[in-house]
């Protein structure tokens, strides 16, 4: 059988002040290398569920396993260095520092994890040259690396991003519809250059996207509503 990045089992989350729980899923399983696209309609939880895959929140019941670690059993900064050394999280609005340059931004992923830094030396390469690679693959030309990254297009700012997260190869990549500003032929040429990038490096991709034309670069839709018996409000079609 082949290995599983993210193993879930009976989980619940309710956010506070709500009586019903947001998430409630009997049974989630996401095999490493996998590229999963997750939808769902808005309001349905799939950012809530994402937090919960990359440790930002804990599930209150249940067992949520990434990478043969119980999340639910670690501390909140366990969390956060399990996350920091394993996960690469692209977050809807990028969250670049806006007045630190481009190259720092990425570079800011290693300078928080030891071992992402480890595998760059494992590899043969400095942190400063695997991010010119990473930011050369993705289309940033050398000439806006030492820009303030506020001073970027919103879609270079989501390449950077993707950089940073791919930096220092971790073995899962959560991506909150990072291509939402982006229009159709470039939000194919990005996910091809980070499918590229997973399939090299085997890294299992979660990634979530209203845009229905982009199924195509996943191995497997998730439904959301298929799995999850937790609360939704129906905002409209995802
Ligand atoms: N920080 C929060 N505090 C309290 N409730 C929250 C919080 N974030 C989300 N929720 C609630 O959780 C439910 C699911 O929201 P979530 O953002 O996970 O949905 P989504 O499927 O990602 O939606 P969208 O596609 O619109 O981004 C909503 O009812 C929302 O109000």
């Amino acid at each position: 059988m082949a290995t599983l990045c993210i193993r879930g089992q009976q989980i619940k989350f309710c956010w506070p002040r709500q009586s019903q729980p947001t998430i409630d899923i009997a049974e989630l399983a996401i095999k490493s290398g996998e590229r999963i696209l997750l939808r769902g309609p808005s309001g349905s939880g799939k950012s809530t569920l994402l937090s919960l895959l990359a440790g930002v929140h804990a599930v209150q019941s249940g067992t949520l396993t990434v990478l043969d670690k119980d999340l639910s059993q670690l501390s909140q900064r366990k969390r956060d260095k399990f996350r920091a050394d394993h996960i690469g999280y692209i977050f809807q609005q990028f969250n670049l520092l806006p007045y630190l340059s481009v190259i720092q931004n990425v570079l800011l992923a290693i300078d928080f994890s030891k071992s992402r830094g480890q595998r760059l030396n494992e590899r043969n390469t400095s942190a400063r040259a695997e991010s010119e690679r990473l930011l050369t693959r993705l289309g940033i030309a050398s000439e806006l690396w030492e820009k303030p990254a506020g001073n970027l297009s919103v879609g270079q700012q989501q390449r950077v991003a993707a950089a940073r997260a791919l930096i220092g190869a971790p073995e899962l990549i959560i991506a909150d519809e990072p291509t939402s500003a982006l229009d159709t032929d470039a939000r194919d040429t990005f996910l091809n250059l980070l499918n590229e990038e997973c399939e090299q490096q085997n890294i299992t991709l979660v990634f979530v996207t209203h845009d229905t034309t982009l199924s195509h670069h996943f191995d497997r839709i998730v439904e959301l509503a298929q799995i999850n018996q937790g609360t939704s409000i129906e905002g409209g079609e995802a």
